[in-house]
């Protein structure tokens, strides 16, 4: 982009702002500002309902506008999206994969869509079959391709067209751990070879593992956004949750100490967020709450992990199922 003769390097390669979207009275979308830098993994983590697909779904222009400003590769959502369409791939939730044709003809088919020469689309299709592992399926059709298998091709397909941005929603959901893993392996691969990838997750070993920025996203709106070690360190250094005879009473003291910067309740329990090596400052709080008549019955030491970061910002637990269970959230703590 040019500024009175000057040069500017464009480094964001998506830029949303102000971003709402309803369904009749629901509202998706809140108001949601985000941008994504070329080359990044950005993602979108947060509970089934947050308002992940309908953000993807606006940005790949499956949903339209309704309100605020979108860009993508330098294109206007809404003037230009046929523009964005050529600019970006897409991987979706559900499998939408035609049961009748072979892993090839997917492939060939796609790039036919997009009307790639022959030439071209025979040694993409090579590439991407490399790529995804998927050589030896090639004339196989696709109802016979196991769950992995097929969300492999499905990536291979989003590829076709050598994208600027890769679009996944929730790229592993329903895969089994080792099917996963590998997933991760190929976004990695592409990411590495320049695509810049936005995908929505809610499963938070994986945004954490994949991603250099996360945005947590709950009731259609942004609530953090870091690196996930940001994210992470804004919780403390360590961890402490504790067991003890009057988890009140434990707070309450802990809560005065400089070394501490939060306690929120759990169930049984209390955890505690701390600036300092948690093995230095047991002995401490051990001393602090027995001198204060406090019985401890359960101590544990742990880094802060991306689930406690869930918890902090939105007070909720989010299980792989997409499943919440309510917990209070303490004032502070930031
Ligand atoms: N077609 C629709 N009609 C009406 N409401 C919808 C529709 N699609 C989504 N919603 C509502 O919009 C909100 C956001 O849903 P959305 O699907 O974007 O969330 P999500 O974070 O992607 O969750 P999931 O992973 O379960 O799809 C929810 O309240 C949902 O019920």
């Amino acid at each position: 982009m040019e500024q009175n003769g000057v040069l500017i390097l464009e480094d964001n390669i998506i830029e949303v702002n102000n971003l709402e979207y309803f369904f009749d009275e629901i509202k998706a979308v809140d108001d949601i500002s985000f941008k994504v830098r070329k080359g990044e993994i950005f993602s979108f983590l947060g509970p089934n309902g947050a308002g992940k697909s309908t953000v993807i779904n606006i940005l790949t222009t499956l949903l339209p506008m309704q309100k605020g400003r979108v860009t993508i590769a330098g294109h206007d959502l809404r003037t230009e999206p046929e523009k964005v369409r050529e600019s970006i791939g897409i991987v979706f939730q559900e499998l939408t994969l035609d049961r009748d044709m072979t892993v090839q003809e997917i492939l060939e088919y796609h790039g036919r869509l997009y009307s790639m020469p022959k030439t071209q689309r025979q040694a993409r299709v090579d590439e991407l079959l490399s790529l995804v592992e998927l050589e030896a399926k090639r004339n196989v059709l696709t109802r016979h391709l196991s769950g992995g298998m097929k969300r492999r091709l499905e990536i291979a397909r989003g590829l076709m067209t050598r994208p600027k941005v890769l679009f996944m929603d929730e790229p592993t959901i329903g895969l089994d751990p080792q099917t996963r893993i590998r997933i991760w392996e190929y976004v990695r691969d592409i990411n590495r070879q320049g695509t810049t990838i936005f995908l929505t997750t809610h499963y938070m070993d994986e945004a954490d593992q994949l991603s250099d920025y996360i945005s947590i996203v709950d009731h259609g709106q942004i609530i953090a956004t870091g690196k996930p070690w940001e994210l992470k360190n804004a919780l403390g250094q360590d961890i402490i949750y504790l067991e003890t005879s009057d988890n009140q009473g434990a707070s309450n003291i802990l809560e005065g100490l400089d070394t501490v910067r939060g306690v929120r309740d759990k169930s049984k329990g209390i955890i505690v967020m701390v600036n300092v090596d948690g093995t230095h400052l047991l002995p401490e709080i051990m001393e602090k709450l027995q001198k204060g008549g406090i019985k401890i019955r359960v101590v544990n030491l742990k880094k802060p992990s991306m689930d406690d970061v869930f918890v902090h910002y939105t007070g909720r637990e989010l299980r792989d199922t997409g499943t919440e269970k309510t917990v209070v959230v303490k004032p502070g703590g930031r």
